[in-house]
């Protein structure tokens, strides 16, 4: 088995091989999926990720489910490795925070429970769907805070791997699309 930094380097090689362009065409058919999910459908409240020019493109697909009714929340990095969700309201009432990422301008949400699906984005998932990140942790230890949260992972089919080396903090997302 590859240990986990060989695992972020050999997706990076893959990755290296596609144009930004490439990736948003390949997100077309990855968001067709997400959006057509039983779970999306029926969620009221949604965790997204607003995508890095490397992760499937999620900005779109973000409005399209607010226009559907829908509320998405989002990922505000703090500096302490923890993060807390803002409820996105529009592109313009947003601001870049750590990691050039875009995040929500406003109050913190805390009502874990509420959260209906989140869709997490790795650099791998594996057969048993357990998650690599990014190495921060910031998932890790935000994931165990939405037990009830049906969680569907979200990657490109290059990053789908046999086996990832698993620690105690590792939270395996339900399905990977
Ligand atoms: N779109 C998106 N939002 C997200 C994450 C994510 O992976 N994607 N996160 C998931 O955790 C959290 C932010 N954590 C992140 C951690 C590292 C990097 C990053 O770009 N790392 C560089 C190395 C930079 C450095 O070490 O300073 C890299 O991977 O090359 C990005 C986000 C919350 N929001
Ligand atoms: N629940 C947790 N509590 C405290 N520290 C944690 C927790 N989860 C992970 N960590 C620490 O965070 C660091 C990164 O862990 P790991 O490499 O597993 O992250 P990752 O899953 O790749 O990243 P991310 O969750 O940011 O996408 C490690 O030093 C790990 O010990």
């Amino acid at each position: 088995m590859l240990r986990k930094e060989e695992i972020r380097q050999q997706i990076k090689r893959r990755k290296r091989q596609f144009t930004e362009e490439q990736l948003r065409e390949l997100s077309l058919a990855i968001i067709d999926r997400l959006l057509g999910h039983p779970r999306i459908k029926k969620a009221k409240r949604i965790l997204m990720y607003y995508s890095l020019p490397d992760e499937v493109y999620t900005h779109e697909a973000i409005i399209q489910l607010v226009n559907e009714g829908k509320e998405v929340f989002l990922p505000v990095v703090l500096d302490n490795f923890e993060m807390e969700l803002h409820k996105f309201s529009r592109k313009d009432n947003m601001s870049e925070g750590a990691f050039n990422i875009m995040e929500p301008i406003g109050h913190k949400y805390t009502d874990f429970d509420s959260i209906d699906v989140a869709v997490i984005p790795a650099i791998a998932y594996d057969e048993k769907n357990n998650r690599l990140g990014r190495g921060k942790g910031y998932y890790d230890r935000f994931l165990s805070k939405i037990p009830l949260a049906y969680k569907i992972g979200i990657c490109f089919d290059f990053q789908k791997i046999t086996d990832i080396p698993a620690d105690n903090n590792d939270v395996p997302v339900d399905e990977v699309i």
